[in-house]
């Protein structure tokens, strides 16, 4: 039997079963074997298309990207029109064949790269088409902009996300806290901070480790809520991203002012209309603070800060992160950085490597 075959018979098990208290350790087995298939079969097929899909992977450029996922004919291309100015050099022949540009973003003296996929990531996670490439790219976004059809009803969000989940892809979810680490001997080791309040248990985790013929491990599950799915992607976690998803519903200029306001208020959601020009500002400040990326100004002695060109750097990032964006061996030389703004005690603040910057602070760094 083929993989594709195995894949399906679980999900056919699967979808027979019935869901309680006594099936739920076989469930999780199911699960855990699903996940196993699905990776080998993207596994597969990286390893026959040459290095995950020779000619589409493009070159990440800017401070940030973000990669549009969407139906056909929702409005991507649209969107990009409308939000990109530039198109990137590199697009024109790394797309080709794909018909999908990229185009980068301007804000506030940043630089986001938008990649628009091509057409639908429908039957990616069954190893069928362009898909497996279009979530080989996915897997880089630092945000992924889900791009809707208001006029369209909940299925075309459900399919992507359900799509997107079964090739390991969790949107706006945070790394399951369990640790687990593989060892040469000792057994299996399991405990718990506290009870666990969802269905994983010992039993459930002893289960699937005997499944991926896992004999030496120690597993601490540090949240009650963690469920088996969260113990599965922890033991395929390195086929795991965790990435913010935003969701965004164009065309709302065909829609009742009801359904608007309905959609506006789900969560991580903003709408919008291309066509009439609608909450596209909306939508750029939104992916900006999901982005959530710190502009810093460099000073030089005796000159005044220069404000329109930022050193672009992910939220928290330190003094030493900022040299190192300048280049890679800056580090060695620094001796201090003056620090003014709100990460700044005093103005300004002598500081380290070590210092944790804000968005929008003024910095001088001096060397030996
Ligand atoms: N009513 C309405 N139509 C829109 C809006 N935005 C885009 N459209 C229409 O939707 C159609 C598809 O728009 P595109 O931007 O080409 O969609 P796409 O998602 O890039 O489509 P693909 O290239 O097939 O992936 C076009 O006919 C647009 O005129 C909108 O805000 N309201």
């Amino acid at each position: 039997m083929g993989i594709i075959d195995k894949i399906k018979a679980i999900e056919e098990e699967m979808a027979r079963t019935q869901k309680n208290k006594a099936t739920e350790h076989h469930l999780g087995l199911l699960k855990g074997k699903l996940a196993r298939y699905r990776q080998q079969l993207l596994a597969d097929e990286t390893a026959s298309s040459g290095g995950g899909g020779s000619g589409f992977e493009v070159a990440k450029s800017g401070d940030a990207r973000v990669v549009l996922i969407g139906y056909p004919s929702v409005g991507k291309s649209s969107l990009l029109g409308k939000v990109t100015s530039t198109k990137s050099e590199i697009a024109h022949y790394a797309f080709t064949t794909l018909t999908s540009v990229p185009g980068v973003l301007k804000y506030q003296g940043a630089e986001i790269q938008i990649v628009d996929l091509p057409g639908i990531i429908y039957g990616a996670s069954q190893g069928k088409g362009r898909g497996r490439q279009v979530v080989a790219t996915a897997r880089t976004a630092d945000l992924i902009l889900m791009v809707l059809d208001a006029t369209k009803g909940a299925h075309q969000r459900e399919s992507l996300e359900k799509e997107l989940e079964a090739v390991g892809i969790r949107l706006n979810k945070e790394k399951p806290n369990i640790y687990y680490k593989k060892k040469e001997t000792g057994g299996i080791k399991i405990n718990f901070t506290a009870p666990s309040k969802a269905n994983l248990t010992e039993d459930a985790i002893k289960l699937i480790l005997r499944d991926y013929r896992i004999h030496n491990a120690e597993i601490l599950v540090r949240d009650d809520k963690c469920t088996i799915d969260d113990f599965i992607d922890v033991l395929n976690e390195q086929h795991r991203n965790y990435i913010k998803c935003l969701y965004v519903y164009n065309k709302i200029d065909a829609v009742s002012l009801e359904e608007v306001d309905r959609l506006a208020r789900e969560p991580n959601t903003v709408v919008m209309s291309c066509e009439m020009d609608l909450g596209l500002d909306d939508v750029v400040d939104e992916i900006w603070y999901q982005l959530n990326l710190s502009r810093v100004f460099t000073k030089k002695r005796g000159v005044r800060p220069d404000f329109t060109d930022p050193l672009v750097v992910r939220h928290n990032s330190t003094v030493g992160d900022l040299c190192h964006s300048i280049h890679r061996d800056f580090k060695d030389k620094f001796k201090y950085a003056l620090v003014w703004g709100s990460s700044a005690k005093h103005s300004p603040q002598k500081c380290g490597l070590t210092h944790r910057v804000h968005d929008e602070d003024v910095v001088s760094l001096f060397t030996k």
